[in-house]
Formats: C-alpha cells, sequence, structure tokens
C-alpha cells in the first residue's frame, strides 16, 4: 500500500527517464509559481465544526450536467503515453472506475475516440470532457470540436492561459524539445498542417479574444468551460459570455511563473462569479484537505494534473486508480472531521491563515 501520492512521486521519478520526469514535473522559469500551489495550501488551517449530526456522508456533486462521485476530476496533461505505454485509456478506465471526470487533452497521445471508448467500456456513462487550445484557424478548431463530440465527449474546456507557450527551463537544459518515435498528438492527424507521418503542431495563439470564444460557443451544443481564470475581471466577462464554467488554474505553474498559487487567486473569483457558473480549480492539490480548503473557498470541485501522473507512471490504470481513491478517502475523512455531511457543508468560514495569532473569528 502506498500511503500518500508524494509516496507515488518518488516511485514515478526511479521509473521515469530523468528527461521526462522534469517535463512532467517542471513549471516555467524560476518555478515560483509551480512551488507556491502547493506552498499556499500549507499556509491555509481548516477550522472544524463540531456535534453537526453528519451521520452519513455523500461526495458527489454535478458539474455542467455530469455527476462525479466525489469533487476530485482529472485535469487535462499532455502525452500520457511517455508514463505509460497504455497511455490515456489507462487513465480513462481508472477515472470511470473513480466515478469522476476525466478531462481529456488535445495533446494526448491517442486519440480522443480511443479514450471515450476506454472509460465507457469501464462504466457505461463516464463522463469525459475534451481539452482545446484554439487555433488560429476557426476551422482547425472546428474539426477538433467535431472530433470531440462524436466521440462523446461532454464538455470542452477551453485552456485561455496559453496565449504562448511557458518557457520550461528543464525542458530547455535537457534540451526536451519533441516526443521519442512511435509517440504523437493523436488528435492533431489528418488536420490542416498534417503530414502522412506527423500531425500539426498545436499552435499557441496569442491573438485570440473574446470573438473566438463566441464562435466557438455558436458551433458547438456542448457546455463550455475556460481553464486558466485568474482575474475576478475576466470572470466577470466569462460570466456575461455565457461560459458554462471556469477552472481557476496557473496551468500547473507552467505559464506565467509570477502568477500567484491557484488557491490565491480563487476567492475573488468565485466572488466575482457569486454562485453563477460553477468555479474549479486545479494547482498543488495534494491532499483531500487541500480539496477541502478550495471547496471551502468556493471552488464546486477541483482537478488533479501531476498526481495522475505519478499514478500511471508508477502503475498504469491501478496507479491511477490508487490516486482517486487515496485522494476521495482522504477528503471524506476531512470532511467528516469539519462535521460535513456533504461537499456544500464547506464554507469560506471554516478556513483560516496558520500563524495568525487571532485565528478564526466565528462567523
Ligand atoms: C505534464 C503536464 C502537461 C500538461 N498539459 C496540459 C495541456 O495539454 N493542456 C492544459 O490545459 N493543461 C495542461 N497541463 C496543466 C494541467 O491541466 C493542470 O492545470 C496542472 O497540472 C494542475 O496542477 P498540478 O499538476 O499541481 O495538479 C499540464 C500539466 C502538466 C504537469
Ligand atoms: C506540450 C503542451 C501541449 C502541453 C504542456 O506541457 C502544458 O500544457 O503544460
Amino acid at each position: 500500500m502506498i500511503p500518500t501520492l508524494t509516496d507515488l512521486r518518488e516511485r514515478a521519478r526511479k521509473r521515469l527517464d530523468p528527461r521526462v520526469y522534469d517535463f512532467f514535473e517542471g513549471g516555467a522559469g524560476g518555478e515560483t509559481a509551480l512551488h507556491e500551489n502547493e506552498a499556499a495550501f500549507r499556509r491555509l488551517a481548516l477550522l472544524p465544526r463540531v456535534l453537526r449530526g453528519a451521520a452519513t456522508r455523500d461526495l458527489s456533486v454535478t458539474l455542467c450536467g455530469d455527476r462525479l462521485a466525489m469533487p476530485v476530476l482529472v485535469s487535462p496533461t499532455a502525452f500520457h503515453r511517455l508514463a505509460h505505454p497504455e497511455g490515456e485509456p489507462a487513465t480513462a478506465r481508472a477515472t470511470a472506475a473513480a466515478g469522476t471526470v476525466l478531462v481529456t487533452g488535445m495533446a494526448a497521445t491517442v486519440p480522443v475516440a480511443e479514450v471515450t471508448a476506454a472509460a465507457r467500456a469501464v462504466q457505461a456513462d463516464a463522463a469525459v470532457w475534451f481539452q482545446l487550445y484554439l487555433q488560429p484557424e476557426p476551422e482547425v478548431t472546428l474539426a477538433l470540436v467535431r472530433r470531440a463530440e462524436r466521440a462523446g465527449c461532454t464538455a470542452l474546456v477551453v485552456t485561455v492561459d496559453s496565449p504562448v507557450f511557458g518557457r520550461r527551463e528543464r525542458d530547455a537544459r535537457h534540451g526536451f524539445d519533441d516526443l521519442p518515435a512511435g509517440l504523437a498528438a493523436e488528435n492533431m492527424r489528418g488536420l490542416p498542417g498534417a503530414t502522412d507521418d506527423r500531425p500539426r503542431d498545436i499552435a499557441m495563439s496569442p491573438g485570440l479574444s473574446w470573438d473566438d470564444l463566441r464562435r466557438l460557443r455558436a458551433q458547438t451544443r456542448l457546455p463550455v468551460l475556460l481553464k486558466g481564470i485568474l482575474h475576478p475581471g475576466d470572470a466577470r466577462i466569462a460570466v456575461a459570455e455565457g461560459v458554462d464554467g471556469l477552472l481557476v488554474s496557473n496551468h500547473g505553474g507552467r505559464q506565467l511563473d509570477a502568477a500567484p498559487a491557484s488557491i490565491e487567486a480563487l476567492p475573488a473569483v468565485a466572488e466575482a462569479v457569486a454562485g453563477r457558473i460553477p468555479v474549479l480549480l486545479d494547482g498543488g492539490v495534494r491532499r483531500g484537505s487541500d480539496a477541502a480548503v478550495a471547496l471551502a473557498l468556493g471552488a464546486s470541485a477541483v482537478g488533479v494534473g501531476r498526481p495522475v501522473l505519478w499514478g500511471l507512471a508508477a502503475d498504469g490504470e491501478k496507479g491511477v486508480r490508487h490516486v482517486l481513491e487515496l485522494l476521495r478517502a482522504e477528503f471524506d475523512h476531512v470532511l467528516a472531521l469539519c462535521g460535513g455531511g456533504s461537499p456544500a457543508d464547506l464554507g469560506p468560514d471554516l478556513v483560516v491563515a496558520r500563524g495568525s495569532v487571532r485565528g478564526g473569528e466565528a462567523r
């Protein structure tokens, strides 16, 4: 039994080529945002309530029409076959078994239709969402959206924090700038810019605007969530535009190194949204208590990126199952210790800053 996600991280490190481990683990620039994502959770404490008569607990939440058995989902990460030969289908089977959502990446090493099929083989109504970088040519974006729709994805997650690619210094040091032979971003085949033996490269597009998002929303009936929102002003615009959900994220510290920790950006975004659409968070979630803090500060669910890659590298599908089971069990335990019966019982009055002499005030 591997007791914590940190133990799995160590096991993954031992198994992976150091260049791949560093690609997964690394952040942009001096890795301040990467470090702060985890450190900021350590600066927060939960102030538990007692004697609340919560004899039974129900961890489930519903997001954009999909029911999740727990408020933890799998954030999109690229190139799962770098971690394990079975790649994204192994992740999809484990996530479906846990009863939660997999956000499969546009940069997956297995086509989206095979990822959804793997999830559905385990659980007929398994929910898989598709993460998308809007391409500068709308027709290319549309072709990708149609692929995701045909594959049965139930939501689109548009990553908006990557107008340019983050400067990843570990990758530069290793000269890690291409996938090994035999691995490719399979969703990018057969698109303009692709050749017979090489898929189109994923373009980052600094010229994108809300107009592009409006066009996308007019072309699909799927719910559209935005991933990578940190500024409350953007959250307000997104709500006014009719976006279906937000994911507060600094991309695991891989884009703007000067960005705040995700958990530090969450309260202002949640306040701006005021419950009108679901707000999710990813970045630095390593324990059930981190999930509980995020929910208390206004998130409807949290995502995990690297922990899933550690599980996959350590032990394939079984490793990912273990990651999700650990998070479920830890979250359930923390909820019980806080006197809660469901995620809705966690509110901002339960979170205090560590080290503040006054501690929390009763609210
Ligand atoms: C190796 C790796 C690849 C990633 N690839 C993508 C991607 O293709 N698209 C995307 O929107 N986010 C991507 N992300 C960011 C994750 O979705 C997520 O925001 C981040 O990993 C959350 O932080 P955590 O790793 O601390 O849980 C990637 C992250 C990692 C570590
Ligand atoms: C190579 C990219 C498509 C994925 C990635 O590393 C990221 O989004 O952080």
